[in-house]
């Protein structure tokens, strides 16, 4: 099995299948079929990134996960069933409310579960701490850089504690040098709190960088090309982003996600 050649931070308890998605197709009314007999194992304290070019299904993907959409053929199964607030969702706009402070922004997950914002500061303090925001409670967001902006949406998505973190392209709109910091404070919160996290990205180094498993996608019809572990330890640092061995996952990323492109064209003749 793909997981246990993966070598993992300290006891993080990952193996466990989490997430079946058996033969999972989705067809719009318009006749696209963004997904094709999808088969996928997600463990927990997995880190798996979905890969692939424009239109491959990648979000589709993840709306199903989210169960934001139903599938059209197949079935995802959980192994247990998700609570309400078992599952994050980060999106690739921080879409913070802005006339609220950064606490308050982060409190909301809460509040809308009826807690109170004096019971709800030690876990909104908390999670300011995670993703070292905890000087800008009482800022408001237009006083915060994209990076911050980002950080203060993670700490919204994970202030109820998610089993699962869900992610579409979250760092896709940032610089280079901010998202790299983004993805060690990612990576950083992910060893703590031990979530299985579910990241969409087009770019092959951000994947490398954060994942213990890839999942190459291709496209027309948006199918699972290549699921391909990571074999690099974590904790993953700067040391590794510039380290030889980078470099060589990277370009295997790369010719797997060249193939599962040539793919789609050759689908297309
Ligand atoms: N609601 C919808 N109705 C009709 N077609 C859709 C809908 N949502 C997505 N599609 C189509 O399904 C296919 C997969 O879309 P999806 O957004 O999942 O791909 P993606 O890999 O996330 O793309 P990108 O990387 O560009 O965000 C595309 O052809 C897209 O146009």
């Amino acid at each position: 099995m793909l997981q246990q050649t993966v070598m993992r931070g300290e006891g993080i308890d990952s193996g466990t299948p989490l997430l079946h998605l058996r033969g999972v197709g989705k067809v719009f009314s318009n006749g696209v079929t963004a997904l094709d007999n999808v088969n996928l194992t997600i463990s927990q304290g997995d880190f798996v990134s979905l890969l692939g070019p424009s239109g491959c299904g990648k979000s589709t993907a993840l709306r199903l996960i989210a169960g934001l959409s139903t599938p059209t053929s197949g079935a995802l199964e959980w192994q247990k069933a998700l609570g309400d607030d078992c599952v994050g969702f980060v999106f690739q706009e921080p879409t913070l409310l802005p006339w609220a402070s950064v606490f308050d922004n982060v409190w909301l997950p809460l509040r809308l579960r009826g807690v109170s914002r004096l019971k709800a500061t030690s876990a909104v303090m908390e999670m300011l701490a995670r993703v070292h925001l905890e000087n800008f409670a009482d800022a408001v967001p237009r006083e915060l850089s994209g990076g911050m902006k980002m950080r203060v949406s993670i700490a919204r998505a994970m202030v109820t504690k998610p089993r699962v973190l869900l992610m579409d392209e979250p760092f896709a709109a940032l610089d280079e040098i901010t998202r790299f910091k983004l993805n060690n404070d990612l990576l950083e919160l992910w060893q703590q709190e031990r979530f299985t996290a579910i990241f969409v990205t087009h770019s092959v180094f951000e994947s490398v960088f954060l994942s213990n498993r890839i999942v190459v996608m291709a496209a027309q019809p948006g199918r699972v090309f290549r699921d391909m572990a990571v074999e690099a330890h974590y904790p993953r640092d700067e040391a590794f982003r510039t380290s030889p061995a980078y470099a060589a996952l990277c370009r295997q990323a790369s010719e797997v996600l060249g193939a599962a492109m040539s793919a789609k064209a050759e689908a297309r003749r």
